[in-house]
């Protein structure tokens, strides 16, 4: 039987298929519609992943707006068929200039949201730099990445936050999983892809032992390679030694890595003096947010020749004759390279569910209203659907006797026998 290419009518059906939480807020909220009166802006890397997640709001009956995260990592076919669909609007294209993707959220803004979904906090920047009249209505946020975070802290250190945000990014069922294992894999995956060159037996040099680098420096070991971390935190990078690394300050590991991979949420972690030192055919990768991970203008400025040996692969000639390559222009290599797919879908699929429950709970939930500043989810919730994961993977767990419980909350222990 010649089999029938289902993602040419649906590019989202196989990410759906893999998504089972998402599934699940679709078949229970379809009915009672709970977002129905409010609108949500949605910025994320535009693929079928983040395709369910946006259908998924609409079929709790919100108007979707979304946009890009990150100009470059946007699926064209995965646009063209949601903003097709009623109550869905894009402010994306795909290969949109960083100008556009610029003009776009700005354009999206407009349209005057009640809660914005953001993913490195550029929509809620935005909104509260250019926007003021439209912040003052917007109900609330939620941010899924530790970058967005780091500049949510920072407005509310400087008391310029206008709502309530969700740091989803900071909750388990978030960091525990897409972090580590998504970030992890998938850049591993994307680098392997792009350069095909073995990982195995290579030195490979992870910047930043956060919940990314720790992903990424784990299964790059688990494929073979010796690995090395840079820190900045000393606990880190204590733990990365624990963990097995070995640990270096970045001027000693530039004269021994092979591959290079950026996780700090930093900027110029890879730098001018680092690329004087590096080998001969040294691979640069970045898995943080923003491509400022590694100083491209110092790259730039250092070479005589730059060509494309490879798609998404740009090499740097100096003067001396080495060879440094970087992997899709130092943007996020798991989801901007030719090849990148971003996360895999079951991964995507808790931290998109917590996405969900952020808008959900601030819009919908019974909640008392909050006052604008940073928040955590509520654990109850994270529970919930680390509870409806284990659920769609067939897993059974145990609960704590009332005996357990007691014992928790008693501070003299009197049965214990010393
Ligand atoms: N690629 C993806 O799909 C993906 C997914 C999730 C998060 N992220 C991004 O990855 C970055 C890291 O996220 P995280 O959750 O691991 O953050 P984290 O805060 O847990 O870890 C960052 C680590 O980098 C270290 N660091 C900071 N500056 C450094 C420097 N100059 N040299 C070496 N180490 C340095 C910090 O001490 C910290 O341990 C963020 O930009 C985040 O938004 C990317």
């Amino acid at each position: 039987m010649t089999p029938t290419p289902s993602d040419a009518d649906d590019p989202l059906s196989w990410a759906r298929e893999h998504t089972p939480i998402l599934r699940s807020f679709q078949d229970e909220y379809g009915e009672t519609r709970p977002l129905e009166d409010y609108t949500v802006a949605f910025a994320s890397h535009l693929e079928p992943k983040s395709g369910v997640a946006i259908e998924t709001l609409r079929a709790a009956g919100a108007e979707v707006l979304f946009t890009p995260s990150e100009p470059q990592s946007t699926h064209g076919p995965v646009v063209k068929e949601l903003d097709a669909r009623d109550g869905i609007t894009a402010f994306a294209w795909e290969g949109m200039t960083d100008e556009e993707f610029d003009a776009a959220q700005h354009d999206l803004l407009e349209r005057e949201p009640d809660f914005i979904l953001d993913d490195g906090c550029e929509l809620i920047a935005k909104v509260h730099a250019d926007h003021r009249d439209v912040a003052a209505d917007v109900i609330g946020g939620g941010e899924q990445t530790t970058a967005g975070i780091t500049r949510l802290e920072a407005m509310e250190d400087e008391g310029v936050l206008e709502f309530p945000v969700y740091g989803v990014n900071d909750t388990p069922m978030k960091h525990f999983f897409d972090n580590v294992h998504g970030t992890g894999e998938s850049s591993l995956t994307n680098i392997a892809i792009t350069t095909n060159a073995i990982i195995s037996g290579k030195d490979v040099v992870v910047c930043g032992y956060g919940y990314c680098g720790r992903g990424i420096a784990r299964k790059a070991r688990g494929m073979g390679a010796q690995t090395i971390v840079t820190e900045v935190d000393p606990r880190k990078a204590l733990q990365a030694h624990m963990d097995g690394h070995r640990v270096m300050s970045m001027a000693e590991a530039t004269e021994v890595g092979d591959l290079f991979i950026t996780a700090t949420g930093n900027r110029e972690v890879m730098r001018k003096e680092h690329f004087e030192a590096m080998q001969d055919g040294a691979t640069l990768a970045n898995s943080g947010h923003f491509d400022v991970e590694i100083a491209l203008d110092d790259l730039e400025a250092m070479a005589e020749e730059v060509t494309t040996p490879k798609e998404g692969v740009t090499q740097y000639q100096m003067s001396d004759g080495r060879r440094l390559n970087l992997l899709a222009e130092g943007r996020l290599v798991n989801l901007t390279g030719p090849y990148s797919q971003g996360h895999p879908a079951e991964v995507i699929d808790t931290t998109h569910a917590m996405m969900f429950i952020a808008a959900h709970d601030m819009l919908a939930g019974d909640g008392d209203a909050l006052t604008p500043g940073l928040y955590n989810i509520p654990d109850r919730l994270d529970r919930a659907v680390a509870e409806r994961k284990l659920e769609t993977l067939g897993v059974s767990i145990d609960e704590m006797t009332e005996s357990q419980r007691a014992y928790g909350k008693e501070w003299e222990h009197p049965d214990s026998s010393f």
